[in-house]
């Protein structure tokens, strides 16, 4: 398949003023040389590396296509290891399509997703967890987001992985030598040296754990769920924090029914707000399917803003909603103030953080810097915001640490029953392959698949 010579167009036809395909593989040069005829560089093979080359491109009747800037990087210097070729011609939907086509039949085929970042993997310029950085830096929202998915690029989440694997290895080597020697002593120091080095590493893997809760709300957004009983105004909240009227709003209890998210950001903190029905009893079919919705919302969600209508007494309503929320993150918007005030809000004070009661009027737009302040606080509570520049962001990432983790853990605890050091090796070994999943070192080809089967074409 590293024979192949792929092409793909590597930006959006007709939404840019310049467009650019690109070519990689051990016929890209040979292509190129088909179709373009530079203005100074008459023969491809005189183009330096990685000088930009004007001229035309050129059709199999000789008719010129377009003036174009091309390049070609030779291997192994190149974002994919092997020869690359860019042709960097106008954004224009036809000149992209019949330079496309040409470079086609002159014997290119069509690149898969990811497959230019998957050559780079394959060919060793860059490990899987540098390519998974590729996607996040694509699809970043946040400049945090991105921040972590260059650091990861460069290489900072694998070097500690890596760093952590050789730990590993080395206690590895340690037993074997134990079992190859056994003189008396060395059980006695071996079991004191596996320990120090699985000791070391278990701190740097926990400190890679600690960094996952920041990294996916950085990644993926704070999720928000706005959850209370029908006509309380959630939709009437999610509009004035969008700043733009997304949700129906009514008197009629039962307005919203399907979920509604939408992104925000509140003082550069990424948070995915989701609108609710209103949680009640209710015979309405339509409307029940939005309850269930909205308690699954309310499962995966990291934050709670449960509203209360403040004008009036709370209700039974109210009281088994705050029951069935309370092992959560919580900030109540006592909404309706306009109205007065004659829920209790003291009682709410007691199950939840009364810090954490905001007094507001949506209607009057009253209260909502209040709120704001109080989603950017809850966004990092307990979780100091870490300096460290490797930040694990990727659920795949971080269940194959925590894998990682408990066999290391469970070989400490066999080191300290004195279980003979060679049984222990299992487990180190297998901690050592679930971090190599990472890097991609020990992972297995369906995997590889499907990570770059999420890369958009030409990438
Ligand atoms: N025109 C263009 N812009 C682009 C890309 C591209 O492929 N083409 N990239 C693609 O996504 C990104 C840049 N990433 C790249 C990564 C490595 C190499 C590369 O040639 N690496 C070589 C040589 C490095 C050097 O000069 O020292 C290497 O690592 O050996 C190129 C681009 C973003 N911008
Ligand atoms: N007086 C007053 N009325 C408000 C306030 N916020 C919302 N309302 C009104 O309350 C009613 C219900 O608002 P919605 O935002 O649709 O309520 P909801 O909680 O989304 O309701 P469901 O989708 O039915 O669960 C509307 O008539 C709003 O105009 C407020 O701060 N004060
Ligand atoms: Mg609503």
């Amino acid at each position: 398949m590293l024979d192949d010579t792929i092409a793909a167009v590597g930006t959006a036809p007709g939404e840019a003023g310049i467009g650019i395909i690109r070519l990689s593989g051990k016929r890209s040069q040979d292509i190129l040389g088909q179709i373009f005829r530079g203005k100074k560089a008459k023969d491809v093979n005189e183009m330096p590396s990685r000088y930009m080359s004007y001229g035309f491109i050129y059709d199999e009747e000789g008719k010129k296509i377009d003036e174009v800037l091309a390049v070609i990087m030779r291997a192994p210097y190149s974002y994919t290891g092997e020869d690359v070729v860019e042709i960097h011609c106008h954004g224009g939907v036809i000149s992209i399509r019949k330079i496309m086509e040409l470079v086609l039949k002159k014997g290119a085929r069509l690149a898969e997703a990811g497959e230019f970042t998957k050559r780079g993997f394959l060919n060793g310029r860059i490990d899987l967890a540098q390519s998974e950085a590729v996607i996040d830096i694509i699809t970043a929202k946040t400049d945090e987001g991105l921040e972590n998915a260059v650091n990861q690029l460069q290489g900072e989440l694998s070097l500690k992985v890596k760093e952590v694997m050789d730990k590993l290895m080395s206690m590895l080597a340690h037993i074997e030598a134990s079992i190859d020697f056994p003189e008396h002593d060395i059980e006695e120091v071996t079991s004191e040296n596996l320990k120090s080095q699985g000791n070391e590493a278990l701190g740097i893997l926990k400190e890679l754990q600690d960094t996952y809760y920041e990294g996916k709300i950085q990644r993926e957004g704070l999720s928000t769920a706005i959850i209370g009983r029908p006509n309380v105004g959630k939709s009437s909240l999610l509009n004035l924090l969008l700043r733009e009227n997304r949700a129906i709003v009514t008197d009629i209890p039962g307005t919203t029914r399907d979920i509604i998210e939408e992104y925000l950001n509140v003082k550069g903190v990424l948070i995915k707000l989701i609108d609710t029905a209103g949680l009640r009893e209710t015979e309405d079919v339509v409307e029940k399917i939005g309850v269930e919705k909205t308690k699954e919302a309310l499962n995966r969600a990291d934050l709670v803003i449960f509203i209360v209508d403040a004008s009036k007494k709370l209700t039974e309503e109210d009281m088994a909603i705050a029951s069935m929320i309370k092992q959560k993150k919580v900030i109540v918007a006592a909404n309706k103030i306009d109205a007065g005030i004659e829920a209790d809000l003291e009682a709410l004070g007691e199950i939840f953080d009364g810090h954490n009661i905001i007094k507001m009027s949506v209607k009057d737009k009253k209260g909502i810097d209040l709120l704001e302040e109080a989603i950017y606080n809850t966004a990092y509570s307990g979780n100091v915001k870490s300096k460290s520049s490797a930040v694990v962001s990727n659920i795949r990432h971080k269940s194959l640490i925590d894998k990682a983790v408990d066999s290391i853990e469970k070989a400490m605890e066999a080191i300290d029953e004195g279980i003979p050091v060679d049984l222990i090796s299992v487990d180190i070994k297998d901690a050592w392959r679930y971090l190599g999943e990472i890097t991609g070192d020990t992972v297995e080809e369906d995997i590889i698949t499907e990570i770059f089967s999420r890369f958009c074409i030409g990438k």
